[in-house]
C-alpha cells in the first residue's frame, strides 16, 4: 500500500472504484504537493498534484481546468485510477434504516464496542457529529477529515489513517448502536438521558453455561463495520477510534470473515467452521413484512423511548466453537447435532435446503428425524412463540490458547424487534437443551444495544435520542 495514489496503480476490482483522496469542505485551491519520508518533492521537485487538490480545482476553475491541468501532471492511467468509487460498490449511508442490517451481508466484519470516558454532553453529541461525517467519507470511499490521509499540514498528524487509500469502497457499510451503559453509570443517569432508555434495552440476564470475559462484553457504542475488503472495514473502526480519542476507548473489537448469514436471497448460503451451510433458514431483506414484524423496533410503549422506531436491536455473542472436539465427532453425529445434512444443507426430515422442515416426520426407530435436540429444532420458530431474527454473523479465529486449540468460532450478531421476546427466550432453551450448545460451544462476549434508525442528510448518528 503505498500513502500516495499517485505512485501506483489502484486495486484491481470488478466495477473499478478505488478510494480516494479526501473531498472535504474546499480549501485552497492550489494543488497541494505530496512529501515523501523525506520531506521531498516528487518528480525532481515538480509538485504533484492530489485528487483532492483536483477536486478543489473543479471547485475554482471548472472540470475543464481540472482535465487539462491533470494532462498536464499526470499520466492517462493515473487519471483513470483517480476516478470516483464506483457506485455499485457505494452503500449509501443515509437513509430511513440504517445501513448495514439488511444490506447483503458483506464478506469481512470489523466490530467495535467503545465505553464513553466522558460526562459532557454536548462533547458526546459533537462527537456522533464527528463521526456521522467521518462514516458518510468512507463508505463513499473517501478518506476522513477536510485533508485526509495526505494533503493535510506536513507537522501535523494526518486527518486520516491511509491504509485504505488506493482501495475502493468495499460495500463498507457503519452501523451504530447505544448500549446500556450510555444511559446510566454506577445507577445515575449519564447525558442527561434519564427517561430515554428504551424498556427494550435490558441488561441481558446470565445464561446456562455463559463463560462472558468482561472485556469481551458490553460497551457503550458499538459500531459494526462490515466489507468486502478487511483493510476497509479495519481502517474504518480504527478511523472512528482516532476521532474518538480522550472521548471513547475501545472496550473490545473483533474480526470476522467468511459471513455466516445470508441476508439476500441473491446471496448463496455460506458456512460456519463446523463447515455447516449457515443463514438457510434466515431472515432476508426480500422480506419486507417479517422484518416489520420481527426485526424493526417500534415506537414503544413510553414516549422517551420513540426514538427507536424504525431501529433494531443488535445482540453480539462471542461463541467459541470447540473445532478440535468437532473434527473427531463422526458425521452422523454432527448433521443429528444441527438437524440438516452437511452437504446440500437440508432438513434430516427430506427435501432440498430451503424445504421447510417437518419436525413430525419419525423414522423406523419412531425418533424424530430432526432430533428432539438438535439446533434447528430449538431454534425454529415453531419452538419459540413464531419469533425469527435476522442473523448477521461471521466466523472467527484469534489465534490459539496455549493449549494447542485454536480459539474459533461465530461471532453471532442478529437484529431483532426486541430482545426480551425475541432473543432472551431462544437463547435459554438452547443453553439448557440444544446438545450442540451445551457439548460444543462457550459464549465468551456478549452486547446488547439500542441501534436507532436511519440517519438523513444534514443529522447525525442517534440525534433522536438527544432531541
Ligand atoms: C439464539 C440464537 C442463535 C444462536 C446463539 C445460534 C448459534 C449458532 N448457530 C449455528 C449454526 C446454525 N444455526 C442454524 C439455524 C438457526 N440458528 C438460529 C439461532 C441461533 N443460532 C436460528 C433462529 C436458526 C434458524 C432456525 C430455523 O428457522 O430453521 C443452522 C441451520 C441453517 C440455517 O437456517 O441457518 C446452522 C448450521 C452455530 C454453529 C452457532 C454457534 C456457534
Ligand atoms: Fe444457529
Amino acid at each position: 500500500m503505498s500513502g500516495c495514489p499517485f505512485n501506483h496503480g489502484p486495486a484491481e476490482v470488478p466495477d473499478g472504484g478505488t478510494r480516494s483522496a479526501a473531498v472535504g469542505p474546499a480549501k485552497a485551491a492550489l494543488p497541494s504537493a505530496k512529501r515523501d519520508g523525506g520531506g521531498k518533492r516528487d518528480d525532481g521537485g515538480k509538485p504533484r498534484l492530489s485528487r483532492r487538490g483536483l477536486f478543489s480545482l473543479a471547485g475554482a476553475g471548472g472540470a475543464g481546468a481540472v482535465a487539462g491541468l491533470a494532462a498536464g501532471y499526470l499520466s492517462h492511467d493515473a487519471v483513470a485510477a483517480q476516478a470516483a468509487p464506483a457506485a455499485s460498490d457505494v452503500v449509501p449511508f443515509y437513509g430511513e434504516r440504517q445501513a448495514g442490517i439488511v444490506t447483503p451481508a458483506q464478506d469481512r466484519l470489523h466490530m467495535a464496542a467503545f465505553d464513553v470516558t466522558i460526562e459532557d454532553r454536548a462533547a458526546l453529541i459533537q462527537l456522533l457529529k464527528d463521526w456521522t461525517a467521518a462514516a458518510e467519507a468512507m463508505t463513499a470511499g473517501r478518506t476522513t477529515g477536510a485533508t485526509g490521509a495526505v494533503d493535510g499540514p506536513y507537522d501535523a498528524p494526518p486527518e486520516d489513517t491511509g491504509e485504505a487509500l488506493d482501495l475502493a469502497a468495499g460495500k463498507l457499510t457503519l452501523t451504530f448502536g447505544f448500549g446500556p451503559g450510555l444511559f446510566e453509570k454506577d445507577g445515575k443517569p449519564r447525558f442527561g438521558l434519564e427517561g430515554r432508555r428504551p424498556d427494550a434495552l435490558i441488561d441481558l440476564p446470565h445464561f446456562p453455561g455463559d463463560a462472558l470475559q468482561p472485556e469481551r462484553t458490553g460497551g457503550d457504542i458499538v459500531v459494526q463495520a462490515c466489507a468486502d475488503d478487511p483493510q476497509v472495514a479495519v481502517h474504518a473502526i480504527r478511523n472512528l477510534a482516532r476521532i474518538g480519542f480522550g472521548k471513547v476507548r475501545v472496550r473490545w473489537s473483533q474480526l470476522g470473515f467468511g459471513r455466516t448469514s445470508s441476508t439476500s436471497r441473491a446471496q448463496t448460503t455460506a458456512r460456519n467452521l463446523f463447515g455447516f451451510k449457515d443463514g438457510t433458514a434466515n431472515l432476508k431483506s426480500e422480506d419486507a413484512a417479517l422484518l416489520d414484524e420481527h426485526v424493526w423496533a417500534t415506537a414503544g410503549t413510553h414516549p422517551g423511548e420513540a426514538w427507536m422506531a424504525g431501529g433494531s436491536y443488535l445482540v453480539s455473542r462471542r461463541i467459541r466453537m470447540h473445532i478440535e472436539i468437532w473434527d473427531r465427532t463422526s458425521l452422523r453425529e454432527q448433521e443429528g447435532l444441527i438437524g440438516r445434512t452437511k452437504g446440500a444443507g437440508a432438513p434430516l426430515s427430506g427435501g432440498e435446503e430451503f424445504t421447510a422442515p417437518d419436525f413430525g416426520i419419525k423414522g423406523r426407530d419412531g425418533e424424530p428425524l430432526i432430533p428432539i435436540d438438535s439446533h434447528v429444532r430449538l431454534a425454529h420458530a415453531d419452538q419459540n412463540n413464531g419469533v425469527k431474527m435476522l442473523r448477521r454473523g461471521y466466523n472467527y479465529t484469534d489465534g490459539s490458547d496455549g493449549l494447542g486449540h485454536l480459539d474459533a468460532g461465530l461471532f453471532f450478531i442478529a437484529f431483532v424487534k426486541d430482545p426480551r421476546t425475541h432473543y432472551v427466550p431462544m437463547q435459554t432453551a438452547m443453553a439448557k437443551s440444544d446438545k450442540l450448545a451445551l457439548e460444543y460451544l462457550k459464549h465468551t462476549g456478549s452486547g446488547l444495544f439500542a441501534v436507532p434508525p436511519g440517519i438523513k442528510a444534514g443529522g447525525f448518528i442517534g440525534e433522536g435520542l438527544f432531541a
